[in-house]
This record gives C-alpha cells, structure tokens and sequence, in this order.
C-alpha cells in the first residue's frame, strides 16, 4: 500500500537518506532500525512530508504523495508520533485528539469507536479530562499514539515509542500495539532502538546504515544478516538470536 522507490535526501554535503526502496502493507507491522545517525527519522520525516525528497516516489495506494504537504497527507491517513513529544501541553488528553479527529473528519473519516477502546488499552482513560502537561512521561508518549489513532490512519509510523520506558511499560505497550494490529489495517512502521521489543512485534523489519538499507527481512532473517550484526547488532547480542 505505501511504497517508496528510490527515496533520498541531502542535508548539503551529508546524504541521511540513499535510494532507500520499501514496501509497507496493509495489516503488517514492520520495524525500521539501524544505528543512531542511520536516516530512520528522516525516513518518517520523507514520508510524513515534513520533509520533501531530493530523489525518488513514494505512493498510497497507487497515488503519488509527492509534492503534497504534510497537512494533506495527514488527510490521506498518514500519522505518525515524534522522537520528541509533541502534545499541546496546555490542551486536555481528549482536546489533544480532538484536533486529530478534526483532520480525519475533515477527510470524511473517523475512528471514534477505535479511539474510545485505544484509551483504555492504553492506559489513559482516567486521564482524558487532564491537561497534558500533567501526564507523566510514558503516558505523554501513549497520548501521542492514540492522537494518531484518531486520524483512523492507513499507516501509522511510531518514531521511538518505546523510549525511555521501563520495561514493564514496554510490555505494556507491545500488548497494546498488538491490539491495535488486530483492530485495524494499517500499516504499521516502527522505529526502535530496544531489540527485544522491535523483534517481538515486528513481522518484518528493515535495517538501514549510513542512509542506505542493508538488510530486509523477518526478525530471524535480519538478525542472522552478517551486514546488520557488523553495523549494528554486535556479536553477543542478545536479542540477535
Ligand atoms: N535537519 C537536518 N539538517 C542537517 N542534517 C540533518 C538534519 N536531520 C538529520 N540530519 C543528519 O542526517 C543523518 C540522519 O539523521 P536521522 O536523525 O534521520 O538518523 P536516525 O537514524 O533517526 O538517528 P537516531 O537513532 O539517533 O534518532 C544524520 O547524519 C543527521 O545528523
């Protein structure tokens, strides 16, 4: 469904991203890891338009995204969560994704019944009516997900959900991830730097260096990958197995 051929981009002399081609279907979560550096961000910055492309396509279903603004492609469906939050801080849990539900009516979508059942399994419910400079941490970040949710997204990237959590709360979070997986179609892309958690929730996975994808495949492909152990994973890894 989204489809990227040859996508690269420049920030004057470095190239973060290098004629990177993939796939992402419907119903399927795929991760995206590499080192730090590696061009991850600026992937989902292509793809989200907050960035434009110096080479390459990228389509929705057969539609060329091209050229349109981040803005339009949020309509289209594309949503995505931020390394570094961004809620409105001084908006309630509830006002934060009323400003998603707006786009996705707006579009002529909605996904009310998803996020009314996405507040509870993520933990938020109590909290809908709390501004969101009093939410802790990892519920800031749950927040930023069930935002995204209300777009009723076709694909959904999650830039580092999973940071600075602890494990309980990772946890946590994989079995909502995995509950979303089953309420929904969209493809799922997500970015992470905890192994255990990426290999645990991901069907496929994509690894890039240097901007460029060295590896893509199913967790055991890509963690047997002679190319992403010497970049990446490190002999002894744990999670490599
Ligand atoms: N706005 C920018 N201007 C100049 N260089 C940039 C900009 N954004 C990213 N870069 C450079 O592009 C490269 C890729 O950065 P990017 O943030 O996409 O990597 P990443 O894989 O997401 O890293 P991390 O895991 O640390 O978040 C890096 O060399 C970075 O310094």
């Amino acid at each position: 469904m989204l489809e990227l051929k040859g996508l690269s981009k420049s920030f004057g002399g470095v190239q973060a991203v290098r004629d990177v081609s993939m796939r992402l279907a419907a119903g399927q979560v795929h991760g995206l890891i590499g080192p730090n550096g590696a061009g991850k961000s600026t992937l989902v910055n292509l793809i989200s338009g907050l960035l434009s492309h110096s080479a390459g396509t990228l389509t929705l279903d057969g539609r060329s995204l091209d050229g349109m603004s981040a803005a339009r492609r949020a309509e289209c469906g594309i949503a995505r969560t931020f390394q570094n939050l961004r809620v409105f801080p001084a908006l309630t849990v509830e006002q934060n994704i009323d400003v998603a539900r707006y786009t996705a009516a707006r579009a002529g979508r909605g996904a009310d019944a998803l996020v009314a059942e996405a507040m509870v399994q993520f933990d938020l419910d109590s909290r809908r009516n709390s501004r969101a400079d009093a939410l802790a941490y990892g519920q800031l970040r749950r927040l930023e997900i069930v935002r995204a949710l209300a777009l009723a997204p076709r694909v959904l990237m999650l830039d580092e959900p999973a940071a600075g959590m602890n494990e309980q709360e990772t946890q946590a979070l994989g079995r909502a991830l995995n509950w979303v997986r089953g309420q929904t179609d969209c493809a799922l892309l997500v970015i992470d730097h905890d192994l255990k958690f990426i290999m645990s929730l991901c069907e496929r996975i994509t690894v890039l260096n240097m901007g460029a994808v060295i590896a893509e495949g199913t967790p055991r492909e890509v963690s047997e990958n002679r190319q992403v152990i010497d970049a990446y994973l490190g002999e002894g890894n744990d999670h490599a197995a």
